[in-house]
């Protein structure tokens, strides 16, 4: 199977990189094109910009940043829908709101092709082992033949329904873990401030109900403030805030994820935004020593 593939970021190169492992044709492009080399050596071929991709591909991924990046793919110069008609599929796996996957899957449609939103949940290790999940929505035909694809990138598939389902999943998804690792990080730091060993409450935890996997995970690398990015603090930010505007549509004030998004905006503006999302906690941590 031959497939297109847009934006190779932390999660963009590793399941490209994947689905070459797994036999399958990948034409690449990155916004910034000296990204693809690296997917050269892992037998990709090219595309100058995202139309001569598409021109080329019958199938053609994307994984970019936010809204602002899987908006101007499309509809930007030498973008998407340059070359997008005839019943050419483009299969959105970046995480945006579902005005952008309507506004996208409409224009898409509009041109003849068809559209399907598939946000993931999993980060870079399951990007890189093919375990992600993943969350589609839109139209059913093109969700079946992505199959082969979904079953190399990800251990699970959902369907959704309609689009903007997937974005709503996975927005709702985030804004829990941002949540429960904003808990967490208060939990080390306070930990920390009454003298109490933040290494001996990672193992209790683990003992208990409460210790679910991210915590365990990140925990360890938390202590040791390593905050390599696996999934970039700016981007946790962007689905928190995403996730805040999905309640307020919906008439539901979550007042615990509108205090995890500050803290969040916070450690953004600490610095901390290209770091791992776990870095909240140094903002955390950071708060209140003046006292
Ligand atoms: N990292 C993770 O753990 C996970 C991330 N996600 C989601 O997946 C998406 C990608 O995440 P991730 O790979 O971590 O992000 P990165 O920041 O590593 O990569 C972002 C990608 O988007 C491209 N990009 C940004 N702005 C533009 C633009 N205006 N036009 C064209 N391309 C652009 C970047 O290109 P360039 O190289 O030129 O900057 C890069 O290819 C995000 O929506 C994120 O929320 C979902 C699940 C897990
Ligand atoms: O979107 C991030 C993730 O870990 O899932």
């Amino acid at each position: 199977m031959e497939v297109g593939f847009l934006g190779l970021g932390i999660m963009g190169k590793a399941m490209a990189v994947n689905l070459l492992r797994n036999g399958f044709e990948v034409t690449v492009w990155n916004r910034t094109l000296s990204k693809c080399e690296e997917l050269v050596e892992h037998g990709a071929s090219v595309g100058e910009t995202p139309a001569a991709v598409v021109k080329k591909c019958k199938y053609t991924i994307a994984m970019l940043s936010d809204p602002p990046a899987a908006i101007s793919v499309v509809f930007g110069k030498d973008g998407v829908l340059e070359q997008l008609c005839d019943g050419k599929g483009y299969i959105d796996m970046s995480t945006v709101d579902a005005d952008t996957s309507s506004k996208i899957s409409k224009a898409i449609t509009e041109v003849g092709g068809r559209f399907l939103e598939a946000p993931v949940s999993g980060s870079k290790k399951p990007a890189e082992d093919g375990q992600l999940i993943i969350l589609a929505a839109g139209d059913k035909a093109l969700y079946e033949e992505m199959l082969p694809a979904f079953s190399v990138l990800g251990k699970k598939d959902f369907f959704l329904g309609e689009v903007g389902n997937g974005a709503k999943m996975k927005l709702i998804v985030n804004m829990i873990m941002g949540s429960t690792m904003n808990a967490f990080s208060e939990g080390l730091a306070l930990a920390g401030r009454t003298g109490l060993s933040p290494e001996t409450l990672i193992e209790m935890l683990g003992l208990g109900a409460v210790g679910n996997p991210m915590i365990m995970m990140k925990g360890p690398t938390m202590l040791k403030s390593n905050y390599s990015p696996a999934f970039p603090l700016k981007h946790q930010q962007k689905d928190m805030r995403l996730a805040l505007a999905l309640g307020e549509e919906n008439g539901l004030a979550m007042p615990v994820a509108a205090a995890a998004n500050e803290a969040f905006i916070r450690a953004k503006s600490l610095g901390l935004g290209d770091q791992d999302f776990s870095a909240v906690y140094e903002a955390v941590k950071a708060d209140g020593l003046k006292q």
